[in-house]
């Protein structure tokens, strides 16, 4: 760390350094003007209004702040995703971010993002709230679950993948909408083997460019060059944050093709130093031999350092590594 400050101060980088003994895959989460809550998502949505509606019936994951149940609607038997977050009433920030998350996933219907169908304040606690969101319930987990256990992937199942992401992505950009987050554990795979964009807690709806100091958010592995360093990248006002996603999209793909993180050498601690150099200053990873030269040049584009060079959704939405291969619905379903 002593070296990189060092680094920093002569490159005169004026990107904050986080505070110490942050966790490798530390989230920076901003805060934002509040919005209201509302439950109401979308007509066709279950009317669900409390806990006392749906029965626990496991526990899939935690995140940040929030654990993630299985829920049965007593009503209707229907299956969904509890998303719980946990928050002091004086967390102000954290109550700002939620109230975002659940602003933007009112606005969002789409195949290729993840459905909420409700939100409430479940009202336990006088000192701390909990927030609920009900989900569509995606029943393969994440891509990260799946990696986990595949540690690889076949191009023909990550350029599946890519499309639908790039489909949501374009989908989320045409509302004006940064997802900021897209990562293996944000990619959510339901009983078709169909992947979806979840997760907007760090996600932003941008007029013009990103909000002053709003580009440091997300995890820092899967950042973009001009987010990590905007000064030295032309981000920060000059940057509507689009190609962010783009750039963290790439990364996500390799390391379904690589097995492990892409950007530095498997079992290297991904250290905040570790990953500013990578990013901000480290060549792509060179892909071995059998990577199709489609899957190379896709890669290229995702990972190009300059965002303004990056390639765009809508140019990737036709790039041959997603137009030419037979899709592979169903190819990600662990069964
Ligand atoms: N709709 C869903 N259906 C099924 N499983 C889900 C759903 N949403 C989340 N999960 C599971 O719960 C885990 C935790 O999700 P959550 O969104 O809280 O955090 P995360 O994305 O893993 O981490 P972070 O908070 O750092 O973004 C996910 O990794 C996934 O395995």
């Amino acid at each position: 760390m002593t070296l990189v400050r060092e680094r920093r101060r002569q490159q005169a980088l004026r990107l904050p350094l986080p505070p110490q003994n942050l966790s490798p895959y530390f989230c920076y989460r901003v805060q934002s003007p509040s919005s209201l809550l509302s439950s109401s998502i979308r007509p066709d949505s279950p009317d669900i209004k409390g806990l006392a509606e749906l029965e626990k019936l496991a526990v899939l994951g935690h995140g940040n702040g929030g654990t993630v149940y299985k829920v049965r609607q007593r009503r209707s038997s229907s299956i969904y995703a509890l998303k719980v977050l946990r928050f002091d009433h004086d967390a102000i920030g954290i109550w700002h971010q939620a109230g975002r998350e659940a602003e933007i996933l009112k606005r969002v219907d789409s195949q290729f993002v993840v459905r909420c169908h409700g939100v409430f304040d479940s009202g336990t606690d006088a000192d701390s709230g909990e927030l609920c969101f009900v989900m569509e319930y995606m029943e393969g987990g994440s891509l990260h679950d799946v990696l986990r256990l595949r540690r690889r992937l076949p191009e023909s199942v990550i350029s599946d993948v890519a499309r639908r992401v790039l489909e949501g992505l374009k989908y989320l950009h045409g509302m004006k909408i940064v997802h900021r987050d897209i990562k293996p554990s944000n990619l959510l795979i339901n009983g078709k083997g169909e992947v979806k964009i979840a997760d907007f807690g760090v996600s932003q709806v941008v007029a013009g460019s990103l909000e002053a100091g709003d580009s440091y958010v997300g995890t820092s592995a899967y950042m973009s060059p001009e987010r990590f360093d905007s000064e030295k990248w032309n981000g920060g006002p000059n940057d509507d944050g689009f190609a962010g996603d783009v750039w963290a999209l790439g990364v996500t793909m390799l390391e379904c093709y690589m097995g492990h993180f892409p950007l530095i050498a498997p079992g290297q601690k991904p250290d905040w130093a570790t990953l500013m150099c990578a990013i901000c200053f480290g060549e792509p990873p060179k892909l071995v031999e059998t990577a199709s030269p489609d899957f190379e040049s896709f890669i290229q584009r995702c990972l190009e350092k300059d965002w303004r060079n990056r390639g765009t959704v809508l140019e990737l939405l036709s790039h041959p590594f997603v137009t030419k291969r037979c899709t592979s619905a169903g190819g990600l379903f662990l069964g």
